[in-house]
């Protein structure tokens, strides 16, 4: 198959070929946890590492493969590895680009458990890092250690949906020799590419987009240098254990195939959402890249295919009423998570961010009065209905 398909055909054809698996159409499922050697020696070649060949699905399994090439063929990488959760693929990359007396810089907002791993590198690895705005080059520059060894963001942050410019992230990064980390779940490949960008490495939480149908939880690390993403797969990942199922990976197979028509959707959804709720006197602040009073607008044209569909207001009030609006929704289904089918809401400061301190918090810029919204794939009318109707309900 050619190599250099667009997106959408890559996303179902990418890293299989029925030929190659007895003519079936879809990627056979390889629910086996181990693989029987034809010898001895064989055996003992494979784990040297002298021939090709399974040994024990912790190390690797097909279809496990089959997922892990789609996705390094998605996001322009060399290799990908996948996990059993987002966190699991964050923290092996961690693991495998830090080392004692390191120091990492993050953005100056973070999913709530990276933010918690990155206390538990400090405290127990003596990894140091620090979160700062992103926004100035000569802030970056400043904040750059002897130490820093790796250069860790989220763009959009989740939930501030605040923006990071990858291009000169990565021109700094590379003057320093610093590896550079996306997480690019609030993406997905066909939003955004970092490792296009020049970045080295991007982490997904795939049970949101990736999988898109809520059913799976998982996560991917890509690479942009295969030697790289061999010794992580033969250290971290190994070692540590954290490989997805079988099962999880062929759900991903079956979920990426959606991965454009429903990020469109999710797309033209948010804007006519974001459009609608703008107007509504009961919402503050807004967060999305696709409004043209977004502050980073003009970069989120620049680095992003489209304008995704997430959303995140403030409301006009307490915290109490921003609660009472998510107890008011009735088809939006109050959950954290994101990039499902069903659109879902959820409140960032006492769900999931709520393991960060009120004071790093509001730094981050997460009031008690936010609210994010994760649009699905309803009807936007039936959706905006939905949240008007608990929008106009508070006084
Ligand atoms: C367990 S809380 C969060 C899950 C997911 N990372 C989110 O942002 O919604």
């Amino acid at each position: 198959m050619k190599k250099n398909n667009n997106i959408e055909t890559q996303v179902i054809h990418a890293g299989y070929n029925p030929l190659e698996h007895s003519g079936s159409l879809t990627p056979p499922l390889f629910q086996t946890s181990t693989f029987s050697f034809p010898t001895a020696e064989e055996g003992e070649s494979r784990f040297a590492g002298e021939s090709e060949g399974h040994i024990y699905s912790r190390f690797g399994n097909p279809t496990i493969a089959i997922l892990e090439e789609r996705m390094a063929a998605l996001e322009n990488g060399a290799a990908a590895l996948a996990f059993t959760s987002g966190m699991a693929a964050v923290s092996a990359t961690l693991f495998h680009l830090t080392k004692s007396n390191d120091h990492i810089l993050c953005s100056d907002g973070i999913y709530g458990c990276t933010f918690g791993l990155l206390q538990l590198l400090k405290q127990k690895y003596e990894i140091d890092h620090d979160l700062i705005n992103m926004d100035d080059e000569e802030t970056l520059r400043k904040a750059i250690r002897a130490e820093t060894a790796v250069i860790y963001v989220e763009t959009p942050i989740n939930p501030t949906m605040k923006l990071v410019d990858l291009e000169m992230i990565v021109k700094v990064a590379k003057e320093h020799g610093i590896r550079v980390v996306v997480d690019n779940t609030f993406c997905s490949p066909y939003l955004q590419q970092p490792l296009t960008l020049g970045c080295d490495y991007v982490v997904h939480s795939a049970t949101k987009y990736i999988g898109g149908h809520g059913d799976v939880i998982a996560g991917i690390v890509v690479g942009a240098d295969k030697e790289e993403m061999a010794e992580m797969a033969a250290s971290v990942r190994k070692d540590i254990g954290g490989i997805i199922s079988p099962f999880d990976a062929w759900l991903l197979i079956r979920g990426l195939k959606t991965l454009a028509v429903r990020l469109d959707r999710h797309c033209d959804n948010a804007k006519k959402i974001a459009e609608t709720l703008k107007a509504h006197p009961k919402v503050g602040k807004m967060f999305y890249p696709g409004d043209e009073e977004f502050p980073q607008y003009q970069l989120a044209q620049k680095q992003m295919r489209r304008s995704g569909g997430m959303i995140s207001f403030e409301v006009k009030g307490t915290k109490e009423e921003a609660q009472a609006i998510l107890n008011r929704v009735q088809l939006i289904k109050l959950a954290v998570s994101l990039g499902d089918t069903e659109t879902l809401i959820q409140h960032p400061a006492s769900m999931t961010h709520a393991g960060i301190s009120k004071d790093e918090r509001e730094k981050m810029g997460i009031s008690d009065t936010l609210i994010r919204l994760s649009v699905g794939l309803e009807a936007w009318e039936d959706i905006w209905a939905d949240l008007k109707q608990a929008l106009d309900g508070i006084k």
